[in-house]
């Protein structure tokens, strides 16, 4: 069978599965740790679905050397694994979506702001990883969302050009990412609310991957 002329290039926190909670309980607990101030509302704008090292330098206000990155990465992730483990399930639709995707030849990408320790907690942990024709996570670029530079890699190298791909998002960074790698963005509310979600720009706002088909999503396409 042919392969359809566009890929599905899927976020991974936040659309993959549902976890933003548990990240905004973790950067919480992170920061009050260190004691430095942090609010959920200084959370959404500065740090969701961003690489460590721009939340980091975000949250001691200073730059981070790329060893005390790691460490600190590494703390604040493992708080998020210990809280977010017992939940760990996919997004509702999610495994009919792929398998949809996946039986018509989509090629299929993951790209992700988190350290590679939490794309293996996730893709491995739920058996994905055997979907996706690659994996973009934060340790293989040198610009974070909203820069557009995981979402061109992942289009790379999944061979298919910037403006037959569909990026499943969830956060303002992502979308702003997917929006200025010059790809078609579909944008969950899994974090925002769909009236958050319109000043975006995203092309298309569902709730969950039920309501989405492969129909849908070529029309979406030039
Ligand atoms: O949404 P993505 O790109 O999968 O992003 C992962 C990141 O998402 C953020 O929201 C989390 O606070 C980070 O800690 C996490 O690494």
């Amino acid at each position: 069978m042919a392969a359809p002329p566009f890929a599905a290039l899927f976020d991974m926190d936040g659309v993959l599965i549902a976890n933003t909670n548990f990240h905004i309980n973790a950067w919480l607990q992170f920061a009050h740790k260190y004691d430095r101030p942090l609010t959920l509302e200084q959370y959404v704008e500065n740090i969701n679905g961003r690489v460590s090292a721009d939340s980091m330098a975000y949250v001691f206000q200073r730059p981070i050397s790329p060893g005390e990155l790691i460490v600190l990465t590494e703390e604040k992730e493992a708080i998020y694994r210990e809280l977010y483990r017992p939940h760990l399930q996919t997004a509702p639709g999610l495994l009919d979506f792929l398998d949809t995707l996946q039986a018509k030849n989509v090629r299929l990408a993951v790209g992700t702001s988190a350290p590679e320790s939490n794309v293996r907690f996730t893709l491995d942990g739920l058996s994905l990883r055997p979907y996706f024709d690659a994996i973009v996570d934060a340790s293989m670029i040198h610009h974070g969302k909203p820069d557009p530079e995981i979402y061109l890699t992942a289009a790379e190298r999944v061979d298919v050009s910037p403006d037959q791909c569909v990026v499943f998002e969830d956060a303002f960074a992502g979308i702003e990412a997917g929006l200025r790698a010059g790809m078609v963005v579909i944008a969950l509310t899994t974090t925002h609310t769909r009236d958050e979600l319109a000043t975006t720009g995203a092309t298309l706002i569902v709730d969950d991957f039920t309501q989405l088909n492969v129909a849908t999503i070529q029309e979406l396409l030039p």
